[in-house]
């Protein structure tokens, strides 16, 4: 890892682009001349110098630079984007984008975390100006921190000011109000300023600047000093709800047992999990958390995974089946084998993936950054008035109406509308995570919020996804034991479900599988291989009588397997019958009454299979949703695009062989745990193979939404309040302030709310 040193001169070109693939700001950030005492970043036109404390990282030194030039750096007429765009993973690749995904770099995507800097993200409202969290401060307690130290200092100079107005005369008390109001300003002060230089006048810190000078000249120093410290305040503050739904996040991470006892040659020790390796084979006693993903090679135990998917109750799994690090071996003593390392780990990506989906900004926010930017100069503009019109029209005492103008600067200050959004969002991701809900960011909980519709894939979504062979019905002829054979031979390459099903049927009935050669799936219709030099196919009955020309008798028969809602295939060889294999994969046993729940939300349900009608009709009448049968994997990205018509479409899949509808969706839901692409490429996954789980995602969704309404109503309700009542001169300076501080805390507060919301729990 570079880490540059002091001493050392860097030197970076970091410019803002529009990236291709996301359409958000890309950082281009390159290193030019490594080895010098400060470190030189070209941002745009802007270039500035910021001296290396030791220690400091690349990632570090660049978000200094922005943190300096006081705010995200865009093309000129462009919206700024959030300084979190500017964090580098390291080694610097050639482009980052947003929320610090990089592009074409693999190595760089899964997060090699610094260890004595681990990378904890800034406040959920980095970037709105003025809450600039200092790379430097992260992990650290609120005391230790940049902005806790300015509270401790305005605090402690506040108290020697009261302290030396007691003690000696007036004047003396208030030239110390004056100085600790100056110190404790400085910092802010120079915030506003470089902000200004980057065209940017109104700010909260310019208009707090404003504010307390402009107390301290009409000789309200002890106002004055009593508002810088309350700023200060609320600044530390602001981060509390978003530090607090990370570290409940960041918890699930730490359920990974430190060691783990790795058997090598038949010698069993003690290792640390985070150095285990692919391959190695793990001891796991009952009782014990399992160290790493992997899968079991020996004894069987009933698994508790609630720390990973939420699903509480246990599993009994045995060899073969993957388990995943942090879940509770209940019963027996497991062999694993490794199958990931310890950053990679399931667990280790859902904290990932949760900390990167608070980057992403959800529209709401974005409009309130917007209204932000036009609010403050409108208060600046009211307050100028209030200054100047009663005096000047009236005749008026001007301090008396400067003094009220002043007030009317910090109610200016949005800070509480600013967190109102990303408070909520932090709160609701950690929420869901808790429970096996992943949601990848703000903007799919708003799109969620507002889903009318939602569109299930049938195979391992709506159903178990196993199904089994019910029925064998052999061609005249022909013995059940040639048609069983025949058909795992031309089965024995496919992954597909009914072809597991197949395979499964064959090896119990212990019959002997000839040779095959050339496999070939059709898409949506079947299986076609050379068996015993001739060709044979397992297709859908529909599939072999048009390709075939064989109907009559064996379609008839399997019309009627359909309508009892098993999934029925013919087998061929050589263009003869052979007979029909007659499968049933069992719904959920939660789906029926997830489809209950969704008619409460106002939801639609439809469900989009491969399959023939009849199945699919038996399949989801005994559900109660709509369906749309024998779709090609094609039309399932159509039939979701058709349904957008009138609102918002949910995608549920298993991500195994639905990755690309779940993509086209809406929102593309994955469900089912573990699956690696699912989990990378949907809008939000369901870890536990619950249906039920769908609605919840849409409640919890909703509710985020309303807790988001009922912070801005808040923050706008209270400023309006002491509009009013600092132009009527009834509350003064320090209220006001109070009233912005006290309003970070009840958003802070009702946004926490959301951590406790079970969504499981229909309304
Ligand atoms: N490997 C196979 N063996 C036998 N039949 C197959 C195979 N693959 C596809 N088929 C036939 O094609 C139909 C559609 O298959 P497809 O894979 O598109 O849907 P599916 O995954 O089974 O169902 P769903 O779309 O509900 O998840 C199946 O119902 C079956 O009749
Ligand atoms: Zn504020």
């Amino acid at each position: 890892m570079a880490m540059a040193q002091v001493g050392e001169r860097r030197e970076w070109t970091v410019t803002g682009m529009d990236c291709a693939a996301c359409s958000s700001k890309v950082v281009r950030a390159v290193e030019r001349m490594p080895g010098v005492s400060e470190v030189k970043v070209a941002l745009m036109s802007e270039r500035l110098t910021l001296n290396l404390a030791p220690g400091t990282t690349q990632t570090d030194a660049i978000e200094a630079a922005v943190r300096k030039l006081g705010y995200g750096i865009a093309p000129k007429g462009q919206e700024a984007p959030r300084k979190r765009a500017f964090v580098i993973p390291e080694p610097l690749p050639e482009e980052v984008c947003c929320a610090g995904r990089t592009k074409g770099s693999a190595d760089t995507a899964t997060g090699a975390h610094d260890h004595d800097h681990d990378h904890d993200h800034p406040s959920a409202g980095a970037g709105h100006g003025h809450m600039h969290d200092d790379p430097l401060d992260r992990g650290k307690p609120w005391y230790r921190t940049g902005k806790g130290r300015l509270v401790l200092l305005t605090g402690a100079l506040l108290v020697l000011a009261w302290a030396f107005e007691i003690a000696t005369t007036a004047r003396i008390g208030a030239w110390a109000f004056v100085i600790a109001c100056l110190i404790g300003l400085a910092p802010v002060a120079k915030r506003a300023f470089q902000a200004a230089r980057m065209g940017q006048p109104f700010t909260i810190e310019s208009l707090m600047t404003i504010a307390a000078v402009g107390a301290l000249f009409i000789g309200a120093a002890e106002e004055a000093a009593l508002v810088v410290f309350l700023f200060a305040v609320g600044e530390v503050l602001e981060g509390v709800a978003a530090n607090k739904a990370r570290n409940g996040i960041r918890a699930m991470a730490q359920l990974v047992p430190k060691t783990a006892i790795v058997e090598t040659g038949g010698q069993l020790r003690e290792v640390a999990a985070e150095s285990l390796q692919i391959g190695q084979t793990v001891l796991v006693r009952p009782g014990e958390r399992i160290p790493a993903d992997g899968e079991i090679v020996e004894g069987s135990s009933g698994i508790d995974e609630s720390p990973v998917t939420g699903e509480s109750v246990p599993r009994t799994k045995g060899p073969g089946e993957p388990v995943f690090a942090g879940s509770i071996n209940a019963e027996a003593a497991l062999r694993i084998r490794v199958s990931k390392e310890a950053s990679d780990n399931t667990i280790a990506r859902i904290v990932r993936l949760v900390e990167e989906a608070e980057e992403a900004r959800a529209p709401t926010e974005r409009f309130i950054d917007r209204f932000s930017r036009w609010y403050m100069p409108v208060v600046v503009g009211i307050a100028a008035l209030v200054v100047l019109v009663p005096p000047l029209a009236f005749g008026a005492d001007w301090d008396t109406w400067i003094y009220r103008g002043l007030a009317l600067l910090l109610i200016g200050c949005p800070c509480a509308l600013v967190i109102s959004v990303p408070a909520s969002i932090a709160s609701a991701l950690s929420s869901g995570a808790r429970r096996g809900l992943l949601l990848k960011g703000g903007a799919v909980i708003e799109a969620a919020a507002k889903v009318t519709r939602v569109a299930f894939d049938k195979t391992g979504t709506l159903t178990v996804g196993k199904p089994v062979v019910t029925d064998l019905i052999p061609a005249p002829g022909i013995d059940e034991a040639e048609l069983l054979s025949t058909a795992a031979a031309v089965e024995a390459g496919s992954s597909h479900p009914l072809a597991q099903a197949i395979l499964r049927r064959a090896a119990e009935a212990g019959v002997t599988i000839p040779a095959s050669q050339g496999a070939r799936a059709i898409v949506g219709k079947g299986v076609e291989a050379m068996v015993d030099g001739a060709p044979a196919w397992v297709s859908s009955p529909r599939h072999a009588a048009d390709s075939a020309g064989i109907e009559a008798e064996g379609t008839r028969h399997a019309a009627e397997l359909e309508a009892q809602g098993k999934t029925v295939v013919a087998v061929f060889r050589d263009r003869r019958p052979l007979g029909l294999v007659a499968m049933r994969d069992e719904p959920r046993a939660d789906a029926a009454e997830a489809m209950r729940q969704l008619k409460a939300l106002d939801v639609g349900a439809t469900m989009l299979t491969g399959d023939n009608p009849r199945t699919a009709a038996a399949i989801s009448g005994h559900l109660g949703l709509e369906f749309r049968a024998e779709m090609m994997p094609e039309d399932k990205l159509t039939a979701i695009r058709d349904m957008g018509g009138q609102g918002s479409v949910m995608m549920i899949g298993d991500g195994i062989n639905d990755a690309p509808a779940l993509k086209q969706a809406g929102i593309g839901v994955a469900m089912g745990s573990g699956t690696d692409v699912a989990l990378e490429t949907a809008d939000a996954a369901i870890l536990r193979d619950r249906v039920t789980d769908v609605p919840a995602l849409i409640r919890l969704s909703r509710r985020t939404m309303g807790n988001i309404r009922q912070n801005v109503a808040l923050a706008l309700g209270l400023k309006a309040v002491f509009l009013v009542t600092s132009i009527l001169g009834i509350t003064g300076l320090w209220i006001a302030i109070m009233a912005d501080t006290g309003a970070t805390v009840l958003v802070t507060l009702n946004a926490l709310r959301l951590l406790g919301y079970d969504p499981a729990k229909a309304d």
